[in-house]
Formats: C-alpha cells, structure tokens, sequence
C-alpha cells in the first residue's frame, strides 16, 4: 500500500492534493505540536475538512505530546487510522482500546532509536506499526537503512501469528528506497516528497506501488 504523507504537500492546496492521488491506498496526515517535534503543522479541525474532501482513507500520524488526550478526537472525527508515538504515550494499551472503541484503527509509532522488543505484547493490541525511518518532524530527509531490522522482526512475528497488523514505514521512502524496505516486510509505504514533488503525483504513487509489489518476499 502507498499512503502519499501529506506534509510534502500544498497545504493550501489541501483537497486538490488529495485529489491528485486518488489511487493512493491511504493519505499520511502529519500531526505535529512543536513539542514532541520540533514542526508544527496541522491538528483536528483541518483534518475534520480533509474528510469532507477525500474519500481516501486517512491515517493520521499523530507527532504530538499527550496523545493519550488527544487522539480520540481523530477517531471520532471519522480517521480511519490513528497512530500515536510510544516515546509520548502514557497507557498505549488504554489507548489502542480507547481508538478502536470510537471505529479507528489503531497505531503505534516507534521513533528509529526505539528497539521493537519491549513493545511485542503491547503491539498485540494495535492495527498499524509505523516504524520511523527518519527522526519525524519533516520531510525530505534521508532515510535510515538500519530501523530495517525492526521491521523484519515486526514482520517475523506478524508471519509467525505472534502480531495481526500493517507494518508501516515513514521516512525517506522513494524509488531508490523502496525495494530495500520491501523486500524487509513493509505493507505499506508512506512517501512525502517522492509523491508530491513528482510531476504527476497519481503516476508516482502506480510507480511506487508496482515496485513494491515486485520487491515483496
Ligand atoms: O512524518 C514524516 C516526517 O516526520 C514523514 O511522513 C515525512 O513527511 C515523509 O516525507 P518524505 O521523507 O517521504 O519526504
């Protein structure tokens, strides 16, 4: 799956932006506070609009402090995924039960410096796994070969029966980079500046997705 991360995007442009990839899988929405990242971009009423816009699904990444406050909000609004960050989350256990409960999926997010390990029997408990291949905050950085490893475990357990979930990557995610992260496991591919800075972003995300689906084990 290919979910164009709407933070490379013209957020002025919003709903245009989302046409323009109406092939997309889902839309990457990058939720950031300008405290647990060092952006601040959009929050809940925007996102509220971009439902009304698109019918693509949205999942939203939520790059803020508190989500144990906050996300609920998303699911409610009608998000179809909500991913939240352990390295912010009090009670990510409380949380995924409190997401599902109001119709979204839930999502967990490990920053690249955060092992997998210590959160196999908390993951029991969410839909998404968003493993971080850049240091969130913004787009067109470098992505980071090594956070690999996280998601060949993350996809030997979901094999394995240990997991039941999307194994997410975010980060530095282009034609160069994709068949690496493919053949490592991902499901689905979240791209910012690969989709929005393409020509033609609907053809990008087609490119994108037919090579990945030739890199999958
Ligand atoms: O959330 C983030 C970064 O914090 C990502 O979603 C990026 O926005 C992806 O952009 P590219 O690295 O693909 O340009």
């Amino acid at each position: 799956m290919i979910a164009p991360s709407i933070l490379s995007a013209d957020f002025a442009r919003l709903a245009d932006e989302a046409a323009a990839v109406a092939g997309a899988d889902w839309l990457h929405v990058d939720v950031m506070d300008a405290h647990f990242v060092p952006n601040l971009t959009l929050g809940l009423p925007v996102v509220k609009s971009l439902l009304g816009a698109t019918d693509i699904p949205l999942d939203c990444h939520l790059m803020i402090d508190d989500p144990d406050r906050w996300a609920i909000g998303y699911a409610e609004a009608g998000a179809y995924n909500v991913t939240v960050h352990v390295e912010a989350a009090a009670d990510p256990v409380r949380l995924a039960k409190d997401l599902r409960a109001a119709g979204a999926k839930a999502g967990l997010s490990l920053k690249p410096g955060t092992p997998i390990e210590p959160y196999t029997e908390v993951l029991k408990h969410y839909d998404t796994l968003l493993v971080m291949s850049v240091e969130p905050g913004f787009g067109g950085q470098k992505f980071m070969a090594d956070v690999l490893d996280k998601v060949r475990t993350a996809r030997r357990l979901v094999d394995t029966g240990h997991l039941t979930l999307v194994v997410e990557i975010d980060g530095g995610i282009n034609a160069d980079t994709i068949e690496q992260a493919a053949e490592a496991g991902v499901d689905c591919f979240v791209a910012g500046s690969a989709v929005y800075d393409a020509a033609d972003p609907g053809q990008a995300v087609e490119r994108l997705r037919a090579q990945a689906a030739r890199h999958r084990p």
